[in-house]
């Protein structure tokens, strides 16, 4: 961690989408975010707000927007090899095994196998899969086949990680233990995390900083720091101190649905 330093700079962002047959849609306007190296920041708002594509121009997979978007400093044009990226479907490769899929990056960017062997074992004994490198997706549990997508957004070593809704589709126990998980995943790698949720408690669980923005056209309406040691426990999060800061977020959507 190098604590000070801006990692992401995102200033002026505006996105608009211009569908041929129908009107342009203003999904972010005029963002403006700076995230230091190490930080975990998440990003909550209202369906629609412009969290996925805010991810999806941090991740390079967006080729035209306005605005200033860098990563160490570097203009984002185009995927990089800084970045991994978690999506809220776990997309493993129905006929690669588990191993197979973890591997993709290090085939895809031509890396060295053995050493990328040695980190995906390494990487699956942290996340609990040691021992299912060779079973196929199909024949683990969700939050399994997602922990497989964390240590393939993580095996190239990326200095980012770029999480959308990644638990959003698993049962709530299963869900509260991979926010724990990630946590610790995240205190001893050291990553700059940008993570989206709907979820108010998972971003205050997880998150540095909680970055709440408004229905679309998506703003920056707080940004609310959350002053909790680590590592939490979920017990945490019924503090008054936790109270505190969720009701703070929660102020902001008290006439919307999107509060978990
Ligand atoms: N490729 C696209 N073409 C046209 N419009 C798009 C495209 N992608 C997103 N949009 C529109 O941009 C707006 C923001 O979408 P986005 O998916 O970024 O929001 P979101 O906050 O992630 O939503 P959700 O919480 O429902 O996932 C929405 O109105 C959406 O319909």
């Amino acid at each position: 961690m190098n604590p000070g330093r801006a990692l992401i700079e995102v200033r002026g962002l505006t996105k608009v989408y211009r569908p041929r047959r129908s009107t342009p849609t203003i999904a972010l306007d005029n963002v403006a975010l700076s995230v230091e190296e190490g930080e975990f920041v998440a990003l909550v708002g209202p369906s629609g707000c412009g969290k996925t594509t805010m991810l999806k121009i941090l991740a390079g997979l967006v080729p035209t927007f306005d605005g200033h978007v860098s990563l160490g400093g570097h203009p984002v044009s185009g995927p990089s090899s800084d970045v991994g990226v978690v999506f809220q479907q776990p997309t493993l490769l129905p006929w690669r095994t588990i191993l197979e899929n973890i591997m993709i990056p290090i085939e895809v960017q031509r890396l060295d196998k053995g050493a990328g062997l040695d980190r995906a074992h390494q990487l699956m004994d942290t996340v609990g899969l040691a021992g299912f490198g060779d079973k196929y997706p199909k024949e683990l549990s969700g939050g399994m086949q997602q922990r497989a997508g964390i240590c393939r957004a993580l095996i190239h070593d990326p200095k980012v990680l770029l999480m959308d809704e990644p638990f959003g589709a698993l049962d709530a126990m299963t869900r509260e233990f991979m926010n724990e998980e990630l946590q610790r995943i995240w205190l001893t790698s050291g990553k700059t995390v940008v993570f989206v949720t709907h979820s108010i408690p998972e971003a205050a669980f997880l998150a540095d900083r909680v970055v709440v923005m408004t229905p679309r056209p998506g703003r920056i309406a707080e940004v609310v720091d959350v002053d909790l040691s680590r590592p939490r426990s979920l017990g945490d999060m019924a503090t008054a101190a936790a109270g505190i800061t969720l009701d703070r977020i929660r102020a902001h959507f008290n006439n919307s649905s999107m509060v978990d």
